[in-house]
């Protein structure tokens, strides 16, 4: 919203304005004899008289500011209200900046600075263009303020400058992103009428237009709204009913505090005055309802054939304030409902003291037009209950928001109507409606899965948006694009690949599976393209995801450039770096083999390009890691890095070590992304919306299904597991026992701890030897405890959590979790996937400390699909819980929108959201308009929607 801020070029003094002056002088003079004497009731009247004076006239406001306050010194200026409003509208953040900096900006300068205005409202851009003026001098009669300013006061005026400021560039985005955000409107798209709004959408998105857009709206609510956070029409129109009241019709027993709806006649309609500055509104409706009395209670009660009564509903509205008294105020209102009318009332009763009589303060009510509408209103309309906020009740925001709901215009919505079509949905104005005052409850639903619709829709917009901002070059862009007008690849194609690539592929001891192969060969395609590839590989537990890695990384060392490969942990880089060094080992012919290289304390020399691949951590992004060609980065475990760790590797080669750009050959890398927990699609798609996503969907061959039992942690059930787990090591198997904590604790003595319980253990399974491997070990101990478990030197490894992720010991057969209530569903299945790798039957023992947390753990027994248990974490524990502490940062949040139960409409938005930027055939307007323009330029009204909705959560963390 471009602001219009109040410097007029003429200084003319009118009536208005010497008013103005005098009053102010007077306020100021006081104030010097009587520090403490702020007369608020002065100011007050006052306050409101500046922005009508200012129509009125054209006169130097600021610069008559400053002058005011020049006879005072620094200390001995008055504070009041205006004077604080006046200088913060002249640029100065307080009074005493505007003394002190004002007097050396008017010496420096004759005139107002402008400046500093546009410093404080960076949407004033000054240039060639005519300066900004605050009073639109090109409105008719010339001499009418603009925009914000015609409203009420002249706080509205601060606020919306303030607010305007902060939305304008709240987040500093739109120098780094500058497609995404329209240039500013000029002065001409601004102006509107108060209390109006033009019909067509403006580039500007609509709702953020400032409140005072909102037809009869009091100075006093402006400010109440404004203070409770609603500055715009979208903050209110997005304060959503808490619920819908069930809607008895009224021909029923009527309950005090339920809430009904009515069919009814005015009888009377009065505007009272009950004291100094207290008035109401009473209106009266008489109804008829069918007579319970009369029947019984068993009955249907047909109020056409049985006995009817008449009740009297006083709808009862309060207004406090002196001018609320007056008698045309009163008139007014009270003319506002005519007697005799029909109308449809619903909304909260309670018996008043005389029979038949109800009062009703929260109402909603209707005017009837005609017999149709009677008998549609009759049927049980839903009634909103707002919740309320910031000392603002849920009567007075249903109003305010009925009020907000006629400033939208009909034809209102920014998506384009072959989206909203195309996937059966409201549009934007009947959404709204429909929320906030349902016909029906079905109205409702339909609405708010629009609602639901847009949250999705601009996130997922957003993000591909920002892909496409990523990539320097048109020709970058159109590659991406292509990638989604290309149909899928054929799994079996593999000429392409690099020799290397299927060098390794025969050196595998095992044939990978159908969706293995699919996903290497849809990685290898994205890998050919110049457009650097952000891909998420995702697939259960030990369904093959490393090899699959492995693979990619030696079709980029095969072209001659170098792959990186970061682990959350240096015991799984170890294991990959053995893993793949064995692999190699097998590879046919020596000469030609990629040189790999662990990343642990000291950093490898990768400048020469000697070493082609690197397996690390974190410390792989460090910045003292420099790599001569790197192509593909592969982040294994993508959720235990954040967004921007992740990012690290899309910026990373862009730039030579001087800061000067790398030639063409020298891209951004390749980035694989590896989630070994399966996180439903939607969550994926609403963390990783700008992700390409690849599943593995099946396991490898010969699996034998992991037995799960789950144990209550008391004497006799220890017994039952030392047993099994005796006869597991009788029959040649191996033991991890998982602990939730490494030394038992005071204050935790309930909880089982690795380090511990070794000599327990190690007494108990005297015949057996025992490992330890917690995360306070050094890293050259925990590798030896892995090798020595995985080698069958010690049969009963006792660990914490560290195991959870990738450890790889294929003839592990059996896992016992102590105090498995500790741990999360997707926890357990994660840790459950580390037996059952091999061909060796495996068990998986949880056990619960309590009999309470049994019935949780149940679900692990009936499933080891990874993607339905993580569905049912996500329904038991909700999305940002599931991820953990740090992780659930990374998720938008979502008003209306629930990802454990929308993640159809987050599908749909997606595929929206494709539609929006790349030509996809099932649109064909889409074709033809958008294939030209993945910037939205076609689309103003999204552009600038999608700009005022997204920013914050573009950027993950
Ligand atoms: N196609 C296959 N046939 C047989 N065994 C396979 C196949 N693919 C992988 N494996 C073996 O399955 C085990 C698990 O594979 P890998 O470690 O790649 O799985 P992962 O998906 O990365 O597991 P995690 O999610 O636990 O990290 C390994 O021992 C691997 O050698």
């Amino acid at each position: 919203m471009a602001l219009t801020v109040a410097v007029s070029q003429s200084c003319g003094m009118c009536f208005g304005g010497k008013q103005l002056r005098c009053a102010i002088i007077l306020k100021a003079g006081r104030g010097c004899r009587n520090v403490l004497g702020t007369n608020m009731r002065f100011s007050n009247l006052l306050l409101p008289k500046i922005p009508k004076i200012c129509s009125r006239s054209k006169h130097k406001y600021a610069e008559c500011m400053l002058k005011l306050v020049e006879p005072y010194d620094e200390s001995s200026i008055p504070q009041p209200k205006l004077l604080k409003k006046a200088s913060v509208v002249m640029g100065y953040d307080s009074l005493n900046d505007l003394f002190k900096y004002g007097r050396a900006d008017k010496d420096a300068m004759d005139d107002f600075d402008i400046s500093l205005a546009c410093k404080r409202f960076p949407c004033i851009t000054l240039g060639s263009s005519p300066p900004v003026g605050l009073y639109d001098e090109t409105k008719a009669g010339g001499s009418e303020m603009k925009s914000l300013l015609a409203d009420q006061s002249c706080e509205a005026v601060v606020s919306n400058s303030m607010d305007a400021e902060l939305r304008v560039d709240r987040f500093g985005l739109s120098e780094a992103w500058p497609s995404l955000y329209p240039a500013l409107p000029n002065e001409s798209s601004t102006s509107s009428e108060v209390g109006s709004l033009p019909s067509e959408a403006p580039i500007e998105p609509l709702l953020d237009k400032c409140i005072s857009c909102v037809p009869g709206l009091s100075k006093r609510l402006y400010h109440q709204l404004e203070n409770c956070g609603f500055y715009t029409l979208r903050k209110l129109l997005h304060h959503f009913p808490r619920t819908y009241a069930d809607l008895q019709n009224a021909q029923i027993d009527l309950d005090d505090g339920q809430y009904f709806i009515f069919i009814g006649e005015i009888i009377s309609s009065r505007g009272m005055k009950a004291g100094c500055s207290f008035s109401f509104l009473e209106v009266i409706v008489g109804c008829e309802i069918a007579d319970t009395e009369t029947t019984s209670g068993d009955e249907v009660v047909n109020i056409d054939s049985g006995q009817k009564k008449k009740i009297y509903l006083h709808l009862k509205k309060f207004f406090r304030g002196t001018r609320f008294t007056s008698i045309p105020f009163l008139k007014s209102i009270e003319g506002k409902h005519k007697v005799g009318e029909f109308v449809c009332v619903s909304g909260k009763v309670r018996a008043m003291r005389s029979n038949n009589h109800y009062e009703m303060r929260e109402y909603n009510i209707d005017v009837l037009k005609d017999e149709d509408d009677l008998s549609l209103r009759a049927k049980g309309r839903p009634y909103p209950i707002y919740p309320s906020k910031g000392g603002l009740n849920a009567s007075l925001l249903r109003d305010t928001i009925a009020r907000a709901l006629q400033a939208l215009p009909a034809n209102f919505d920014p998506v384009p109507k072959e989206i909203t079509q195309e996937f059966g949905l409201l549009c934007l104005f009947d959404a709204y409606m429909g929320i906030h005052q349902p016909k029906h409850i079905d109205e409702a639903d339909l609405a708010r899965k629009r609602l639901i619709f847009d949250e999705f829709f601009y996130l997922q917009l957003g993000r591909l948006y920002q892909m496409l901002e990523g990539l320097g070059t048109q020709f970058e862009k159109e590659g991406l694009l292509d990638k989604y007008r290309k149909p899928r690849l054929n799994a079996a194609y593999m000429e392409g690949w690099s020799s290397l690539t299927k060098k390794l592929l025969r050196a595998l001891p095992y044939s990978l599976t159908s969706s293995q192969l699919s996903a290497i060969s849809e990685i290898i395609w994205d890998l050919k393209q110049p457009v650097p590839m952000n891909r998420l590989l995702q697939g259960d537990v030990g369904c093959g995801k490393t090899v699959v890695a492995f693979l990619a990384c030696m079709e980029v060392i095969g072209s001659g450039y170098q792959a990186a490969f970061m682990v959350p942990t240096e015991l799984l880089a170890t294991q990959h770096y053995e893993h793949l060094l064995k692999l190699l080992d097998n590879m046919e012919e020596d000469e030609h083999k990629p040189k790999i290289a662990l990343l642990t304390g000291s950093t490898p020399d990768l400048q020469t390009g000697d070493i082609t691949l690197v397996i690390g951590t974190h410390s792989l992004i460090a910045e003292k890691v420099e790599f001569s060609a790197l192509r593909l980065a592969i982040v294994d475990e993508q959720q235990r890095f954040g967004v921007v760790q992740r990012g690290r590797f899309n910026s990373m080669a862009m730039v030579n070590s001087d800061g000067s750009p790398k030639d063409d050959q020298h891209m951004a890398p390749h980035v694989l992304a590896m989630s070994a927990t399966p996180i439903p699609r939607t969550l994926a798609l609403a963390l990783y919306g700008d992700m390409s996503l690849t599943q593995i969907t099946d396991l490898p061959p010969g699996r034998i299904p992991i037995k799960t039992y789950i144990i209550e942690g008391n004497e006799k059930g220890y017994e039952n597991v030392y047993k099994m787990m005796l006869d597991e090591l009788q029959s040649g198997g191996k033991v991890y026992l998982v602990y939730p904590v490494i030394e038992q604790s005071e204050q935790l003595p309930q909880l089982r701890a690795a380090a511990s319980d070794l000599e327990t253990i190690s007494q108990r399974f005297q015949d057996y030897s025992c490992g330890l491997l917690h995360g306070k070990m050094k890293s050259d101990e925990k590798d030896e405890a892995l090798r020595r478990f995985r080698s069958g030197e010690t049969h009963i490894l006792l660990s914490t959590q560290v195991i959870e992720i990738g450890v790889d010991v294929p003839d592990a057969s059996m896992m016992i979790v102590m105090n498995a209530e500790r741990f999360g569903i997707a926890q357990l299945h994660q840790l459950r996937g580390r037996v059952g790798r091999g061909v060796r039957k495996s068990q998986c023992i949880l056990v619960a400390s309590s009999t309470s947390s049994l019935s949780r753990l149940k679900v692990l027994e009936k499933s080891s699909d990874g993607f339905y248990l993580a569905n049912m974490d996500l329904l038991l524990r909700g999305p940002g819980d599931l991820l953990g502490k740090k992780q659930s940062g990374h998720l938008p949040e979502f008003p209306v929108a629930r990802l454990e139960i929308d993640g159809n409409i987050l599908q749909e938005a997606h595929m929206a959201a494709l539609f929006m930027i790349s030509d996809k055939n099932l649109v064909c307007y889409m074709q033809n308009v958008l294939s030209k323009s993945h910037d939205l330029e076609q689309f103003p009204a999204l552009k600038a929607e999608l700009s005022m909705r997204q920013p914050l959560s573009l950027f993950g963390d």
